[in-house]
């Protein structure tokens, strides 16, 4: 086994829509080792937060099928007490919005102080005090003495992004789930953010789970990548990899819609992620978004497929795709 710290199989979450059930991960498998960033992109309704939150334990009115194993101890089987306990503990989350993540009645330092007092109810009063201290320092807070008596609407966003930041860490998490950290925050202060969480992943020696819709954080943060869309993984691979050979066509249009020097026109993915009721679930989920490629070029029953060591891509339309852009300019240039 080695190194690997989380181990999720065929996890399959689903939310009751009326009398039915509609699944916003579907069979998802995936590993995270120990001090690894897995990051996990896609659009905004392809399941990202679905599946962060079944990993913490959130979903109380979801089903839950499958294995989520962290160090061996399946989490989707876990009491709701067990759960709780583990959250906060070995397992953390930052939120995408630092003040609803805070209590805006409470003191910085209590905050932090309240899961030192749950988790480690060992410390003194003086030994947590000086944790706070410590956290503060840890996470880039100046003044901390001063900080730690404010209340969370005194801090700038980036300030307390750094807070929720020291309560995820206060008890040296094995596995940290980040959503959308730096979404909130401005283009400075998010580079700052990313910066601090790359340094808890060398500090604390964390497993961490970066999900966002931003490819350009990605590039900086993960070392491997997974892209999700319509609650299924369509291709992961390590960074450099899907940098430089991505293959699914929704990987490819990603890519290609992000500005990048040197490019003089951008791609625009047609149409939007279905919603969860009307999700297709046969046949290739983003056929109905390259509809100028054949329909004979998709897997029945797409499944991911090894290309290359650790490089999985979902159905074999990857092999015959191309950009409709293409197409066009070539006719405009009478290429036939
Ligand atoms: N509690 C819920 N009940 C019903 N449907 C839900 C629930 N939570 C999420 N969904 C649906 O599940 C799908 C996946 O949502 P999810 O929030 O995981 O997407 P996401 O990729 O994280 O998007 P975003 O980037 O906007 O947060 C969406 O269609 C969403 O509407």
């Amino acid at each position: 086994m080695g190194n690997e710290l989380l181990e999720i199989k065929n996890l399959t979450t689903s939310f009751r829509i009326g009398d039915d059930y509609f699944a916003a991960v579907d069979d998802v498998t995936l590993t995270l080792n120990k001090n690894e960033i897995l990051g996990i992109v896609g659009e905004s309704g392809s399941g990202k937060s679905a599946l962060a939150f079944s990993i913490m334990g959130l979903h109380n009115r979801a089903k839950i099928e499958g294995n989520i194993l962290l160090n061996n101890q399946d989490i989707a089987k876990m009491s709701t007490s067990q759960i709780n306990k583990l959250r906060g503990d070995d397992l953390a989350m930052i939120f995408q919005d630092p003040l609803t993540a805070l209590n805006p009645l409470m003191e910085i330092g209590d905050q932090i102080a309240e899961t030192l007092i749950l988790h480690q109810p060992e410390l003194s009063q003086k030994q947590r005090k000086e944790r706070v201290l410590e956290l503060l320092n840890l996470v880039g807070i100046p003044r901390p003495e001063h900080v730690q008596q404010q209340f969370p609407h005194e801090l700038s966003g980036g300030m307390r992004q750094r807070v929720v930041i020291a309560i995820a860490i206060a008890n040296v998490p094995e596995l940290l789930i980040a959503d959308e950290p730096t979404t909130a925050l401005d283009v400075t202060i998010q580079a700052q953010i990313l910066d601090l969480i790359r340094e808890l992943k060398e500090d604390i020696h964390a497993g961490i789970i970066l999900i966002t819709h931003d490819l350009g954080v990605v590039a900086e943060m993960a070392d491997r990548v997974a892209v999700m869309y319509a609650g299924q993984i369509v291709e992961i691979a390590d960074i450099h990899t899907l940098f430089e050979n991505p293959l699914h066509p929704y990987t490819k249009s990603l890519l290609n819609s992000v500005p990048t020097e040197g490019q003089d026109k951008l791609h625009v993915i047609q149409g939007i992620v279905p919603s969860l009721k009307n999700l297709p679930r046969e046949g290739c989920r983003f056929a109905s978004r390259i509809p100028w490629i054949d329909q004979s070029a998709h897997e029945k029953n797409p499944i991911l497929h090894e290309v290359s060591s650790g490089h999985f891509v979902r159905c074999t339309c990857h092999e015959h795709f191309y950009f409709s852009d293409d197409i066009k300019e070539e006719q405009a240039n009478g290429v036939s």
